[in-house]
């Protein structure tokens, strides 16, 4: 199953690339001196408890809020710039979707802003539906599925046109420990298939299974490394106690 858009250039090893990047609303400073890079195929995670700057520090990287100083490059941009959209895709929060409309309309429209359309579209929407086993349900209004159904058809519409990059804000947020596993099946699926990810989480076991994470705390990186790395490093056998000896824990 071809999942992604091959990349028009192999030569950025580092997808995304944040540099010094601080933003503040009014006086207050949300992202203090931010410096982190995620390389070409890896899933990075961005791992902090709630109010850390997780989503922030998410928003400016896919452009949608720029820095108040530091500079953001994705896929060798420099962001905000709005061609690069074509090739990522933005799992938010919360779940922008038509409750109204089945799984598969609410397909149909997404797709349609990238312009995907006619037998590339159906045949599209039947692999992603698969990837994210909702092809028994495509039929169905939104406003019956679940919780979890609607966290997997907003990962199904961020995957619609094949994006070389994914970047997931909370992407299990509320959803039980099955399906949790088995939203994570499907990124090691995507990872294996060449699609970067970000991924934003508070929970340990998560971040876990990302290769590399930056742990955020105040809107401060205070530790980045793979999660062996980062357990070695701190004499911790949990990512919750290493969390915790980076003063993760600690106000
Ligand atoms: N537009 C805004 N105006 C003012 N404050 C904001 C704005 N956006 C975010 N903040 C503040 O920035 C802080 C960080 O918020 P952010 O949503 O980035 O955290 P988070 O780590 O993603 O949290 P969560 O895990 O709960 O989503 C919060 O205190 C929030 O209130």
């Amino acid at each position: 199953m071809n999942l992604v858009t091959q990349p028009n250039d192999d030569s950025h090893s580092d997808c995304i690339a944040a540099v010094h990047v601080s933003r503040s609303f009014g006086k207050r400073t949300v992202l203090d001196d931010i410096s982190l890079t995620v390389r070409k195929g890896e899933i990075f995670g961005l791992l902090g408890p709630s109010g850390s700057g997780k989503t922030t520090l998410v928003r400016l990287i896919t452009g949608l809020d720029i820095p108040n100083g530091g500079t953001i490059t994705l896929l060798g941009e420099k962001m905000p710039k709005l061609d690069i959209l074509s090739r990522i895709g933005y799992m938010a929060q919360s779940d922008a979707l038509y409750g109204e409309l089945t799984a598969q309309e609410n397909l149909e429209f997404f797709s349609a802003l990238y312009g995907l359309r006619g037998t590339k579209l159906k045949s599209r929407i039947k692999e992603v539906a698969e990837l994210v086993k909702l092809s028994d349900d495509l039929k169905k209004p939104v406003q019956l599925y679940s919780g979890g159904m609607k966290r997997r058809l907003s990962l199904a519409v961020a995957l619609m046109h094949g994006p070389e990059v994914l970047v997931l804000d909370e992407p299990t947020v509320g959803i039980d420990p099955v399906l949790r596993k088995s939203i994570w099946d499907e990124l090691d699926n995507l990872r294996r298939a060449g699609v970067t990810m970000l991924v934003t989480t508070h929970v340990m076991d998560e971040a876990e299974k990302c290769d590399r994470l930056a742990m955020i705390r105040d809107g401060k990186v205070i530790a980045l490394g793979s999660p062996e790395q980062l357990k070695a490093d701190s004499q911790a056998s949990s990512m919750e106690d290493a969390f915790i000896a980076f003063r993760g824990g600690v106000a």
